[in-house]
């Protein structure tokens, strides 16, 4: 693809810091460098060069690299400048090559579609690069890298090479048979197509975990009033991010808090009380727990361990249900019980700290039981990939249970159809629909 502009920008953040690092690509990124009065180090190898305005001038002593396309990020010419990381500095240099004519300043992701656009990366990877540069837990840094090495594409391209093989024997089919023959073949069309949607589904089914854990994976806190739901979620944020007061009803809107729990990205939510009242606003603040515990990945409830045996009906399902049940306030109590609703009960004193550590050690657990696996399966990680599976799955479902005996041209349409929304997720078609959106949420600079 030729271009006709080179773009440029600060790779790195844009506070001070020691060093600035300023990326330049495209057909004359090479001409930037003579007209800063340095010459083109080796590719490849770091070279100090003094960087000069127009007036002659220096602005900066900066170590520069030259990369050459098509082997470079981009697939084009990249220089890097590597200057200091002043304010004064900065502006200097990209002023200075803002006033280069056919030299301007690149959109957000410029880079990164240049280096799809050439074929250096596919749409999966390249959204895993902006993955990694958001990624701020383990899971996140491993599920990002994973991705980037390919292992979604090459998941999906798979399934997609399975599709196109049968598409490719029932075209022939369509073109050269008689329909008792193609209707012999049928069985041989269905074994690999009923195996694939198999497989599609099933990665459809697994709860949305590569999305959770590039997103966060959500905890609702739930229970009757003054259980220590808000202390709780303060407790694990480490910080007050939530009232706690001695009255019952405090909380009233869902309050969200993120933190990463042994790696992984939770978003802890604390929620309204569980109880029958008149009071409007309170009565919405429990429709909102409600509703949320129901949305949430998992959910905790918090009970009043002074309480505990005066549970109503509601309470005693709900803490059925939830994923963990944590009983608060043991340092009002003489006797835990071991069990409450049927669920092993943790015991916790928020006020004294006691069984915080424990209750953090379950929870972790709890988590890592249900998505550590995602990070070494490659999943899908966004609602574009699940979207395209979805479709692709209903096209083969459709090609499954249709006839190829009375309507071959329908079951090879549904087939094609599979297989173009597969070919999607790395971005083998259809692709300029989503070019903007996708890029858009990248940093400059990347
Ligand atoms: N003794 C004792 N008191 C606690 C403990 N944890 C919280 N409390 C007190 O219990 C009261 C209620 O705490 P909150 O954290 O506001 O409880 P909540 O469940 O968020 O209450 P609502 O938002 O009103 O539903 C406060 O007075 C807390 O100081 C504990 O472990 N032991
Ligand atoms: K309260
Ligand atoms: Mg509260």
């Amino acid at each position: 693809m030729t271009r006709a502009a080179t773009i440029f920008a600060e790779a790195t953040p844009s506070g001070a810091g020691a060093l600035a690092v300023i990326r330049i690509s495209g057909p004359q990124a090479r001409q930037t460098l003579g007209r800063l009065g340095a010459s083109v180090p080796e590719p490849r190898k770091a070279a100090l060069r003094h960087l000069k305005g127009e007036d002659g001038q220096t602005l900066d002593h900066a170590l520069v690299l030259f990369f050459p396309g098509p082997n470079s990020y981009t697939g084009e010419d990249v220089v890097e400048l590597h200057v200091h990381g002043g304010r004064a500095v900065r502006r200097a240099v990209l002023g200075a090559l803002a006033s280069m004519p056919g030299v301007t300043p690149a959109e957000p992701g410029a880079f990164t579609r240049r280096a799809f656009e050439a074929g250096r990366l596919d749409l999966t990877q390249a959204e895993a690069v902006a993955d990694l540069v958001a990624a701020e837990t383990e899971a996140q840094r491993r599920q990002a890298l994973r991705q980037l090495d390919g292992g979604l594409s090459a998941r999906s391209e798979a399934w997609r090479e399975v599709v196109l093989g049968v598409l490719a024997d029932m075209e022939a089919h369509l073109d050269f048979s008689d329909e008792a023959e193609v209707e012999a073949s049928s069985p041989a069309v269905a074994d690999p197509l009923t195996r694939l949607l198999g497989e599609i589904t099933e990665e459809l089914a697994a709860g949305h975990r590569g999305e959770r854990i590039r997103e966060g994976i959500e905890v609702a806190v739930v229970g009757p009033p003054n259980a220590g739901k808000s202390s709780l979620v303060n407790a694990l944020a480490r910080r007050e991010v939530a009232i706690v007061a001695d009255s019952p009803g405090t909380t009233r809107d869902v309050i969200e808090v993120s933190l990463d729990l042994g790696g992984f990205a939770i978003t802890l939510c604390d929620t309204a009380g569980l109880r029958e009242t008149t009071d409007t606003v309170e009565k919405e603040g429990v429709r909102r727990a409600l509703d949320r515990a129901a949305a949430a990945d998992l959910s905790v409830m918090v009970l009043s361990g002074p309480e505990i045996g005066e549970l109503s009906a509601d309470l005693e399902r709900h803490a059925a249900a939830a994923d963990l049940v944590l009983v608060n306030k043991v340092d009002l109590l003489e006797r835990v019980p071991a069990v409450v609703a049927g669920q092993p009960a943790i015991p916790v004193s928020v006020r004294s700290g006691k069984g915080l550590d424990r209750f953090e050690e379950v929870l972790a657990q709890t988590v890592a039981a249900r998505y550590a696996d995602t990070v070494v399966a490659a999943p899908v990680t966004r609602l574009r990939h699940r979207d395209a599976l979805e479709q692709a799955a209903s096209a083969l479902a459709r090609a499954l249970g249709g006839d190829m005996a009375t309507a071959p041209e329908l079951v090879t349409e549904d087939v094609r159809l599979a297989a173009r929304h597969l070919g999607r997720i790395a971005g083998r078609v259809d692709v300029e629909d989503v070019l903007d959106r996708i890029f858009s949420g990248f940093c400059i600079g990347k």
